[in-house]
């Protein structure tokens, strides 16, 4: 293990007394005077903050208070309460106990609208964009219908934020022809344009590319600095870092700790997030949590012997380790020498956008048994697109798919699954599970028949092998019955990832994002199981925007660029990652 990756907090800033927010009024008049009645030094008081959301304590007695002219991080493990108390600040939960004030005033918001109109906007962990209608028509949307104004304003209101926040959208794109990054900057423009005094911000790096995640911290920092206030939930302690004046930590719906940044030690911070001291920090998850330098220069995982010709080359013969053999990890990557069967063949794949674009471009390549294939790439290159059509979502035009030998270019998803194919899908929300079914039957989607008995499912024997999951995978739900969509966001994707690993057989694992909106513990866990699971003989296919991460755990990397995949890259030669950066940008395209 090394010592944690040297991080410096910033320094406190100091605090501009409060003016209007930059490119126009506030938006009503009441707003301001109150303002000026109260102490203005502090945006937001919550004191003894309580929900319950049945029998689950989401948050208990929670109290903190937000600066104006700071960017107040939240932290705390997945389902710790943090997206609760956004949902309360916004009017979208009720408390069942406790006060909050916004500016000094009492404040107690009943629904979204209200909290819009007291100046408090919120951008979700999950989009609220209407997918069919163009950026222009969803932020006239967002603006509510009383105060709509002209497109001619919208556009002018649009080029303000532009010049501003550097943030610039082409208002007649259709949402869902758009790569999730810029979705999700639709969703921070939209909040931008009301002008808020207080944001909060949900996790909303998750799905954004390090010159988006950038561009949105110096956005937090613009808006701290014209005297207004941003409460930013994230697992990533490098934001923190950049952005962050103040933190509140959450544990179990408790605030545990927290204050000025600039106080606080990262070592302190971890500790308090998970709940004992961590006198050093794995570099994987340090990796996970986006902390650069997390390994050192070209140290790819140890004994790294996959093939690195060229990206279709298929390596042949060699059979995978035995079913559940306790082959270490790295000794699963090794094998050098010995040609691994392929466990994924993808050639020649050719997909056209609905434009006419092309989101994939003759991509070929190969995932042998043992191996963790990375696939890098700035957001929109095609990753999407490659996760798509090997789940069996999204057809190709041309080129094939084959896994472990068998042909499943045109094979329904049911099929794939049958053959091995585990999925974890970038949308894990729409497109992973099914909110309204119990967390047990999304666990088991795929396998709910060995449950019958007599023809009917037999529920108890399905919530107690659900029940041991839970416990393994440490989910956090008070039931394996409840609904999923109940669950924290970090804790569905944990379902998600435990289903597809859980796969008998598994072959190959294609997971896009893996990691995303999971807590520092869990991210450690998932990588391990991602090691586990090749040193049994699966394949792995990992998409993700985390650069750090892929070099981490990958044994080879592969570059999405203008739909064409390059590489690969072998995470163990010396300067990976600048020649990775070089295609990610197409300089060595
Ligand atoms: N609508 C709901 N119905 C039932 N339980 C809920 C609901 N919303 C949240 N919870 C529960 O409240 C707890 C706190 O959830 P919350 O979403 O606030 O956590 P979080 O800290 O934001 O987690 P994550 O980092 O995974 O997003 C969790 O146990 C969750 O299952």
């Amino acid at each position: 293990m090394s010592a944690v990756p040297s991080l410096t907090w910033r320094a406190p800033r100091a605090r501009p007394a409060p003016e209007p927010f930059r490119g126009g009024a506030a938006p009503d008049e009441a707003r301001s005077s109150g303002a000026d009645r109260a102490d203005a030094t502090v945006t937001l008081e919550l004191e003894g903050l309580t929900k319950a959301f049945g029998a689950t304590p989401a948050l208990d007695a929670a109290s903190l208070r937000v600066r104006a002219g700071t960017v107040h991080c939240v932290l705390g493990e997945n389902g710790a309460g943090k997206s609760t108390l956004c949902n309360l600040v916004f009017g979208a939960h009720s408390p069942d106990a406790g006060t909050m004030r916004l500016y000094g005033e009492p404040y107690a918001p009943q629904r979204p609208a209200d909290a819009l109109a007291a100046g408090v906007a919120m951008v979700h962990q999950h989009f609220s964009l209407v997918p069919t209608m163009t950026v222009a028509e969803n932020l006239l949307l967002g603006t509510g219908l009383r105060l709509r104004p002209p497109r001619r304003e919208l556009l002018g209101e649009l080029d303000a934020v532009a010049d501003t926040y550097g943030l610039s959208l082409d208002p007649d794109a259709r949402v869902d022809a758009l790569p999730v990054g810029i979705r999700q900057q639709v969703e921070i423009v939209k909040c931008l344009l009301r002008k808020p005094r207080l944001l909060l911000l949900d996790e909303p790096t998750g799905v954004l590319d390090p010159a988006q995640i950038e561009s949105l911290m110096a956005t937090c920092r613009r808006i701290a600095e014209a005297g207004h206030a941003v409460v930013l939930v994230t697992h990533k302690l490098a934001e923190v870092a950049r952005a962050g004046d103040e933190a509140t930590v959450l544990r179990g719906g408790r605030v545990v700790g927290g204050g000025p940044l600039a106080g606080i030690a990262q070592s302190d911070l971890v500790a308090m997030m998970v709940g004992r001291r961590v006198a050093e920090l794995d570099p994987l998850l340090a990796a996970g949590l986006g902390l650069e330098g997390a390994r050192p220069e070209g140290v790819g995982p140890e004994g790294s012997g996959a093939d690195e010709s060229a990206v279709d080359a298929a390596p042949d013969g060699g059979g995978p380790p035995a079913p559940g053999a306790t082959v270490p990890a790295a000794a699963a990557a090794t094998s050098a020498g010995a040609p691994r069967a392929a466990a994924l063949a993808v050639r020649g794949l050719t997909v056209r956008r609905p434009d006419g674009t092309t989101a994939l471009d003759a991509v070929s390549l190969t995932v042998a048994r043992g191996e963790i294939l990375g696939v890098a790439g700035v957001e929109g290159n095609g990753q999407s697109e490659l996760g798509a059509v090997l789940a069996g979502s999204l057809r190709a035009r041309s080129g094939s798919v084959e896994l472990d030998g068998h042909d499943i270019t045109a094979a329904p998803p049911a099929r794939r699954t049958r053959l091995g194919l585990g999925v974890v899908p970038e949308d894990r929300l729409h497109e992973g599970c099914i909110g309204e079914l119990s967390v047990a039957e999304n666990l088991f989607l795929a396998r709910l028949a060995d449950f019958r008995r007599y023809g009917l499912l037999d529920r108890r024997a399905l919530n107690r092998a659900a029940d041991e999951v839970v416990a393994a995978h440490a989910i956090r739900t008070e039931d394996s019955r409840a609904p999923m969509r109940t669950l924290s966001g970090g804790n569905q994707q944990k379902v998600v990832l435990a289903r597809e690993l859980a796969l008998d057989p598994l072959v190959c694992l294609v997971a896009s994002q893996p990691t995303r909106g999971l807590d520092i513990g869990a991210v450690g866990a998932v990588v391990t199981r991602l090691r586990d699971a090749a040193a049994r003989g699966c394949g792995i296919l990992l998409i993700s925007s985390e650069l750090s991460e892929l070099l981490a755990v990958a044994d080879r990397i592969v570059v999405m660029y203008r739909g064409r995949a390059l590489g690969p890259v072998r995470t163990g030669e010396p300067g990976a990652r600048e020649r990775l950066g070089r295609l990610m940008t197409g300089a060595d395209a």
